[in-house]
């Protein structure tokens, strides 16, 4: 305990003396996480040293000038933030996506790019960042410098939504039959306007973190129904291979096919405790009829399965708000990407459940929060300084790695 105590105080000394400067480009954030690996490139503008110019041209050829790499990898441009003034430089956000399960294939790939020669860490946030640490240094010669997925989601949300207007936005009329719904910006950008809210991430699981003040939360809860569930289900039940095509399945279908209302029990609304007809009694409870089963399509299975775990993610995360007394539910992961009827669910449920006192947020950059959260890890001051008061309860061993990584790159 004393040598923790001493070796604490002597970091913290250090951590307060040290002449803060930035690591040299390229700045690369990275989540690897359950389904899909985020990564986030911040090219800077070109102002700057002729080895930096060589740097970002090399970049540039590989990465920014295409919109696709090998047959599974991405770059959404729609999210792309030109003229973003980032830890004192000005530059654009990139944001880049592939499937987890293509690792070996993006690992290869940056052998042969020799993207080695450019960096020779990146920062790195998610399950993965655990799982593949030794295939980084061994295949590539990269390190990884590891930090914890949660706190990364709350630095990337915290940056977006204090710096762009534009990113957090609410439905004001949520109504899931009506595909026009309305959005609205959301302003989150004064520090005090922020807490607390309730962070949701609805990735291959969920995460759900209360969130008090800067560096002030915890996880309270988690389901492992979530995005994972919903492709892996739609997958087995109706055949179909992506994403992409199990969201507009669910776009065509009728969940009213597969589900038993409360009006298939009651007949009407069941007065009593205030459940109208239309609602859900019973996920997917008329597929235990053989005619049923029958008339049920492909795209009313897709769509049970969306409103079935969507709603039970939105009753989780209304519950959770109740007991934390945070009436702000911001909704993020890429269970959400494109997918704008389980936004529309999650609006309204939150709503509806709440008699109006719990409003549920979301955000542009849904999936990418951690990637770029871990990008700032490495370069704010503030979280070097604050690495290890993270909470009362204290000392936290990763909190200690992360800061000895840092130091090993600023001395
Ligand atoms: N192109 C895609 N391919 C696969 N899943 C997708 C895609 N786009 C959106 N999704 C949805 O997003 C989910 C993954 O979300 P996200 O990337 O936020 O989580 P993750 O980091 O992979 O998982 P976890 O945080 O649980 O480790 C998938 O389970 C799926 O529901
Ligand atoms: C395991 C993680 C944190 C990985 O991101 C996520 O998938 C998750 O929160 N799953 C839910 C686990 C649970 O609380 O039941």
């Amino acid at each position: 305990m004393a040598s923790r105590q001493l070796s604490e105080t002597k970091l913290r000394r250090r951590s307060m003396s040290t002449s803060y400067r930035l690591p040299p480009l390229p700045w690369f954030g990275m989540d690897i996480g359950g389904t899909l690996t985020k990564l986030v490139y911040f090219e800077p503008s070109l102002d700057n040293a002729e080895e930096e110019r060589e740097k970002v041209a090399h970049i540039r050829k590989y990465l920014t000038s295409n919109v696709a790499y090998g047959t599974t990898g991405l770059r959404d441009v729609h999210l792309e933030m030109p003229n973003v003034s980032f830890l004192g430089r000005s530059g654009t956000l990139h944001f880049i996506r592939f499937p987890t399960c293509s690792m070996s294939i993006f690992i290869d790939m940056a052998k042969d790019k020799n993207l080695k020669d450019l960096a020779d860490m990146i920062c790195a946030t998610g399950g993965g960042a655990y799982k593949f640490e030794s295939d980084f240094q061994s295949r590539l010669g990269m390190s990884l410098l590891k930090l914890d997925e949660l706190e990364c989601l709350l630095n990337g949300l915290i940056f977006l939504a204090e710096r762009h207007p534009l990113e957090c936005y609410y439905l004001p009329e949520p109504d899931p039959s009506r595909s026009d719904c309305l959005r609205q910006p959301y302003s989150l950008t004064r520090q005090s306007d922020c807490y607390p809210f309730l962070a949701v991430n609805i990735g291959s699981g969920v995460s759900i973190i209360a969130v008090r003040g800067p560096r002030d939360w915890n996880r309270v809860s988690g389901t492992s129904l979530g995005g994972g569930t919903f492709l892996g289900l739609c997958c087995l039940l109706t055949g179909c291979e992506t994403f992409e095509d199990a969201i507009a399945l669910a776009e065509r279908g009728d969940s009213n096919k597969v589900d038993k209302l409360v009006m298939d029990i009651y007949g009407g609304d069941y007065e009593l405790f205030g459940l109208r007809g239309d609602l859900v009694a019973s996920s997917f409870g008329h597929m235990m009829s053989v005619d049923k089963r029958a008339e049920a399509k492909p795209e009313d299975l897709a769509r049970a399965t969306l409103v079935m775990l969507t709603n039970n993610i939105g009753s989780i995360a209304r519950m959770c708000a109740s007991t934390q007394g945070i009436d702000r539910v911001i909704f993020t992961g890429n269970f959400l990407r494109c997918n704008e009827l389980s936004v529309r669910l999650l609006a309204h449920a939150m709503d509806y459940w709440s008699r109006g006192s719990i409003k549920a947020l979301f955000v542009q950059h849904e999936g990418y929060l951690g990637a770029l959260g871990s990008l700032m890890e490495l370069v704010d001051p503030d979280s070097i300084n604050n690495a290890y008061f993270t909470s009362e309860d204290g000392y936290k061993k990763h909190d200690f790695l992360r800061l000895c990584n840092i130091f090993k790159l600023l001395i």
